[in-house]
């Protein structure tokens, strides 16, 4: 009965404008054009406007690995390979918002930098966790002075880091002394510090810690945050879904999750499913790739085959035939090769085709993953909702069971009032 009753509330949703006036996507619309569309006017020069984050720290600390398991898809045992910085390098990612990301070299001082830190949303400051000693406290502290000055809106956030290199009592033991060596030094200097909003994340780039923390930073940056939150919530609630999130794809960031407390095994294990999920693209990639061979030089390598390469695991299944959806894939984030990724082993296929098929409608992939079998068990659903976001959601395997079109249903609407706040977040920066 109580599921029923469910059923009610959500087709009741969107029929007409005026009954959809209560839709948080809605809402946000006259809302957000209100508030954020008159403060975020695109550059004078009409170039899109990107929330700035200062990435700084000693040499060695691990500001690029960060950078590039995050955004670039490096593998993390490769960052040992990595460069020093020797020059300040402007990363781009666009997600929910567009982000400029500032990798700076280790010797990066406040007149060094070049600009002003007015110009930065956020300052992150990455400091080794075995590096007790008074330098990068020092530098942190100059920095943390200037922004004060300069730049008080600015969110301040300092990454211990590689904490996966200590055992649990003296990783909590360097954290909380740096915590605390930060605050004294800053009282030293003068007690308007005192009441700085500073926030210590423990990190690294060997589990899921850098992710969650990232994710953290990221909240802080979104205007819409409060309006994905709303629909996450609502979904929750017609979908029978104890936990949500909403996952930028690629990075693995989630840029909003719903009310309930977001526990660190729920996040992992969704970062883990979305990671075996995004591998499927390039597999996919790779097959619609081998017939379009005839247009490639003979010296590519052919791809592994579908059968041999899925993955074993009886329990994951996409939701259509593969065999139907595979040219629709493609046209998935996922699948799209990552040109500044270190070893990508599909080459961009010239387009040599005559009479181009006019473009199709976007096909949104979905996929369900049956957490433990036991009863009454758990499902984790995957629906992508725009080319850069995917929804995933922890539903009762009964729920998904027997209610599988009503959370499609439900999905089908989260998609809608997400890409309305997208689309208005576009439209504040300029970009549509
Ligand atoms: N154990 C461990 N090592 C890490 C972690 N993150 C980065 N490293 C290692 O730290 C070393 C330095 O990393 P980088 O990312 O080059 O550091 P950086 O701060 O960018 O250094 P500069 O470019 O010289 O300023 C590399 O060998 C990385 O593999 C981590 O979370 N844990």
């Amino acid at each position: 009965m109580k599921n029923d009753r469910t059923v009610t509330v959500v087709l009741a949703v969107p029929d007409s404008p005026d009954e959809r006036a209560w839709w948080p996507g809605s809402r946000f619309t006259s809302f957000y054009d209100l508030t954020a569309k008159s403060s975020r006017m695109p550059n004078s020069d009409n170039s899109l406007v990107r929330t700035k984050i200062l990435l700084l720290g000693l040499r060695r600390s691990g500001k690029t690995s960060i950078q590039q398991v995050l955004f670039n898809n490096l593998p993390p045992k490769e960052c040992f390979y990595l460069d020093a910085t020797m020059r300040i390098v402007k990363h781009t990612y666009d997600t929910v918002i567009p982000l400029e990301i500032w990798d700076c070299p280790g010797n990066t001082t406040v007149e060094s930098l070049g600009a002003p830190l007015s110009q930065f949303a956020t300052l992150i400051f990455v400091i080794d966790i075995r590096d007790l000693y008074n330098q990068p406290i020092s530098k942190l502290v100059e920095f943390i002075m200037a922004a004060y000055h300069e730049n008080p809106n600015i969110n301040l956030e300092v990454f211990v880091h590689k904490a996966e290199r200590l055992h649990e009592d003296d990783k909590f033991e360097n954290f909380r002394q740096i915590n605390e060596r930060v605050s004294d030094r800053l009282l030293d200097e003068s007690p308007e510090y005192e009441q700085l909003p500073l926030n210590f994340h423990l990190t690294s780039i060997h589990d899921h810690t850098i992710h969650e923390a990232f994710s953290r930073v990221l909240h802080k940056l979104i205007d819409s945050l409060p309006y994905l939150e709303d629909l996450l919530n609502v979904f929750c609630v017609n979908s029978q879904s104890p936990k949500a999130f909403l996952f930028d794809a690629r990075s693995r960031l989630y840029v909003a999750t719903d009310a309930s407390p977001v526990d660190s095994a729920t996040h992992n294990l969704c970062c883990d499913n979305l990671a075996m999920l995004n591998s499927f693209g390039a597999l996919y990639k790779s097959v619609s790739a081998s017939q379009a061979r005839r247009f490639l030089p003979s010296t590519v390598t052919p791809p592994p085959s579908i059968a041999s390469t899925t993955p074993s695991t009886p329990l994951s299944r996409l939701s259509k035939p593969d065999s139907e959806k595979q040219d629709e894939i493609e046209n998935h984030p996922n699948t799209n090769t990552n040109t500044s990724a270190p070893s990508s082993s599909t080459a961009p296929i010239p387009n040599t085709d005559p009479n181009p098929k006019p473009p199709k409608d976007r096909f949104y992939p979905s996929a369900a993953t049956s957490l433990h079998p036991s009863t009454p068990g758990t499902t984790l659903t995957y629906n992508m909702i725009t080319p850069e976001l995917v929804l995933l959601a922890l539903l009762p395997t009964p729920v998904f069971e027997s209610k599988r079109g009503l959370v499609d249903i439900n999905v089908v609407f989260f998609r809608e009032g997400v890409q309305e706040i997208c689309v208005v977040e576009k439209e504040a920066r300029g970009t549509v």
